[in-house]
């Protein structure tokens, strides 16, 4: 082992329980050091109340922590090393129960309540958006070993297969482990990573047993590889690092779980593989040892790098600190303290990419030529110097050009050419980085509308909104106006919302009222006018379907959003008039102004002008200077006033457009759930030109519309931004991807889940209108 070597870190988490054994553990004050006793023989049966003692001494003892408090301890500094180019892996081992996938992942639906993961994955994209000295690729992988098998659980996302040979564990060049055939994904923001975790859970095998309702039943490990590029100095090096995010399988005893058939067969391969994980730790962890049996299994196999490599590798030991769980606790911990001796290498993982420094090579000798060529022309105080910048004077450079973009240097001063191209360069970096950040400003702004898939093995996000024709949802372009002047042919929609409607509608039992009938016949008329060739059991894009019902049903909302636009086009206009002439205005004060000063000042250095009777007088110029100043500032002082009048018009215009814009953009939501999501047979009869008969309509359908997920995802949002903004993420891809279950309905039981697995992502009770 090399100076460069570490110990792995580990953490022992203990599961909450009202049963703690507190008469069996005790934590020392330390906050490292975990005592365990056990009534000797209480293996075997044999009645002896004589207490054996361990003591484990770890990197840390988590009782009682959040999960914030949880990330911050085991994973922060793991995550920061990623991105600094070191690999990375945390772990999570313990019996079955102990709350290994709680610290992995967390609970899905709570965003306090997230795990390692997507804490980790929003660090690094936060991370990302602070560096901005460097440009970042974030690509991602979910794999589980199931039954020693390799599978990919995302091979469902961007049509992405696994090739015939299916998935193997390959041993890289360089000393590192991969998984050929393994899928990767590339992310661009936090919510296209969660979609994936998101997407990754869905597809885990889980299963019920005595102990734990939601039992994993296989091996997980998220990846999160990062590759970094200096933007300031050469881009030939990089460096990469791969962030593994392990949730193991819990051992247990088949006796305590009572898992029978397939579960009992899953249980004896997790055991064996648990084994052979503990096997390979024996190795590492005795020095004299030279063979370490990573191929024994899949999972050491796959964890070879984290567990002997260059990897800074943590382990959270899960315990359940129950009486009856004590062996399982003693059991855990002894893997714990021998991990502990287990040392890893970590290093930076830096590349050259050979193709971009060979051009970084042919840009330069093409400098020094172009240097040459023109060294003869050049002024006598700017010289060509053909010596390459140094990172200083880069940085130099950088700052003066920052300096300048600011306002606070008037000039940057350069020497020679390599300087003036490096300028170039900065001011070009300067404009590409102001252009990600109105891009990354939008993207925020307008985050519920469906994005274009950015390549093809990203995860789609699906519209949730209605896009305009230029690809935004509704009319985003910010020149709205107001909703103050509907003329009142509208007001039927005042006091008629869809929504509205159907609530009462549905409670009184009458929800197929004949004026309701009326309504889908038309919407659903208009509908398949405007869209032919579509199947009609499928509901249409929501951006053609908001087009027809701004044609229809919003047409006159639609008016008067575009009226009101139109009046705030015109203040708007106003306004810029007003600046303009104010600004002028104030610059022909200060001309004038100046004018008189010089007059005056050149009057005084010739003697005072006095009139007839001595009295001192203003020659001509003086008085018309005068004048124009005294009605140049009543001109100004009245466009300032208009001026501040015009902008509280726009700003009320802008309001009131703002309001109109979601109002229409919520009737046409509702809507669209009315005309579109109803049940199949409501459907078909309004397909045919027919109407509802009584009844036809169960009324617990009918109810349950009341309250569809678009309704219930707008609550949580608007409960969610109120407390925490930095959750949008979090729950956009939870509601996403539950939403995606809901409507795959039966392809949810896939032919990968057995009888006993259910699915680890808890959904909330939807009830499929689709
Ligand atoms: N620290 C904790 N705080 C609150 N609840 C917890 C905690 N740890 C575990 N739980 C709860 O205990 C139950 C079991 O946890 P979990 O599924 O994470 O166990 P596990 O170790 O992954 O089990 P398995 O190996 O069977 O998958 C879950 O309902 C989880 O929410």
């Amino acid at each position: 082992m090399s100076d460069s070597s570490t110990e792995v870190k580990v953490f022992v988490r203990i599961r909450p329980t009202a049963h703690f054994a507190q008469e069996l553990i005790e934590y020392l004050p330390d906050g490292q050091s975990i005592n365990v006793r056990q009534r000797r023989d209480s293996k075997r049966g044999v009645v002896n109340n004589q207490l054996c003692s361990w003591s484990f001494r770890l990197s840390g003892v988590l009782h009682d922590v959040s999960q914030e408090d949880v990330y911050n301890t085991v994973a922060h500094n793991v995550v920061i090393g990623a991105l600094e180019g070191y690999n990375g892996t945390i772990m999570c081992f313990g019996q079955t129960g102990a709350g290994k996938t709680y610290t992995m992942t967390g609970a899905n639906e709570s965003y306090k309540q997230r795990g390692i993961i997507p804490r980790a994955i929003q660090q690094v994209f936060s991370e990302v958006e602070n560096r901005n000295s460097s440009s970042f690729t974030v690509h991602l992988s979910y794999l589980e070993i199931y039954n020693e098998t390799l599978v990919d659980l995302l091979s469902s996302v961007g049509g992405t297969r696994p090739g015939p040979a299916g998935l193997a564990v390959v041993e890289e060049a360089r000393g590192g482990v991969s998984v050929k055939g393994l899928s990767l994904h590339p992310v661009h923001n936090e919510e296209e990573a969660l979609n994936l975790l998101f997407e990754g859970e869905m597809n885990r095998i889980i299963g019920s047993h005595g102990m734990n309702k939601n039992s994993s039943r296989s091996h997980c490990i998220f990846t999160i590889y990062i590759e970094s590029r200096s933007r300031t100095y050469s881009q030939a090096r990089y460096i990469t690092s791969k962030l593994n995010l392990v949730d193991l399988a819990g051992s247990e005893r088949l006796g305590k779980t009572g898992s029978e058939g397939q579960m009992q067969k899953e249980a004896m391969s997790i055991n064996r593989s648990l084994s052979f994980l503990e096997q390979a730790i024996l190795a590492l962890a005795d020095r004299r040892r030279e063979h370490v049996p990573f191929r024994q299994s899949k999972l050491t196999h796959a964890l070879r790098d984290s567990l002997g490599g260059n990897c800074k590798t943590v382990l959270v030991a899960n315990v359940y600190g129950e009486a009856a769980q004590i062996e399982e606790t003693l059991s855990t911990l002894r893997f714990a303290s021998r991990m502990k001796c287990v040392k890893t290498e970590p290093a930076v993982n830096e590349h050259i990419d050979p193709v971009v420094q060979m051009k970084a090579l042919q840009r330069e000798i093409q400098q020094l030529k172009q240097d040459l060529a023109t060294q003869n022309n050049m002024p006598s105080q700017i010289s060509t110097s053909s010596e390459t910048l140094s990172d200083s004077q880069m940085a130099d450079i950088q700052d003066q050009v920052q300096r300048f973009l600011d306002g606070s240097l008037e000039e940057i001063s350069i020497v020679n050419m390599r300087q003036v191209k490096e300028v170039f360069k900065q001011f070009k970096l300067a404009l590409q980085q102001q252009e990600q950040k109105v891009r990354d400003e939008l993207s925020q702004n307008y985050s519920l509308v469906e994005k274009p898939q950015s390549s093809p093995g990203a995860v789609a996000a699906k519209a949730s909104l209605p896009r305009g024709p230029m690809g935004t949802a509704g009319e985003m372009d910010g020149h709205g106006f107001g909703v103050g002047l509907a003329s009142s042919s509208q007001k039927h929609i005042d006091g008629h919302s869809p929504s509205k409607t159907r609530t009462k509608k549905a409670k009184e039992n009458h929800w197929c009222s004949h004026s309701k009938q009326t309504f889908y016949s038309g919407s659903c008329s208009l509908y398949y006018h405007c869209i032919a060739n579509r199947s009609p059991s499928s509901p249409p894009p929501k951006g053609k379907a908001f087009e027809c019902f701004k044609a229809e049903r919003g047409s006159e909302l639609n008016r008067i959003l575009r009226d009101n636009k139109a009046v705030l086009t015109e203040r708007r206009a106003r306004l810029r008039e007003l600046t303009d002439s104010v600004n002028a205005t104030k610059r022909q004060i200060d001309q004038a102004a100046t004018a008189l000063r010089q007059s005056q000042e050149y009057r005084d250095s010739q003697g005072q002008f006095v009139g007839s009777e001595g009295e001192p007088v203003l020659d001509e110029t003086e008085v018309a200077l005068v004048l124009k100043l005294r009605d140049l500032k009543a001109q100004y002082r009245q466009d300032y006033q208009d001026l501040c009048g015009t902008r509280a018009e726009v700003s009320y215009c802008q309001h009131l457009v703002d309001q109109c814009r979601i109002r229409l953009l919520t009737e046409f939501e509702s809507w669209y759930s009315e005309s579109f999501l109803l049940p199949e047979e409501v459907q078909d009869v309004l397909r045919a030109g027919g109407t509802i008969p009584p009844g036809l309509v169960p009324v617990e359908k009918a109810l349950a519309l009341e309250d569809d997920e678009q309704d219930r995802f707008e609550r949580m949002r608007y409960k969610m931004l109120a407390e925490n903004p930095s959750a949008v993420s979090f729950y956009n891809a939870h509601f996403r991807t539950v939403k995606r279950r809901s409507s795959k309905g039966s392809n949810a039981g896939s032919s990968r889940r057995n009888s006993t697995a259910v699915n680890k992502m808890k959904l909330p009770p939807i009830l499929s209108v689709t």
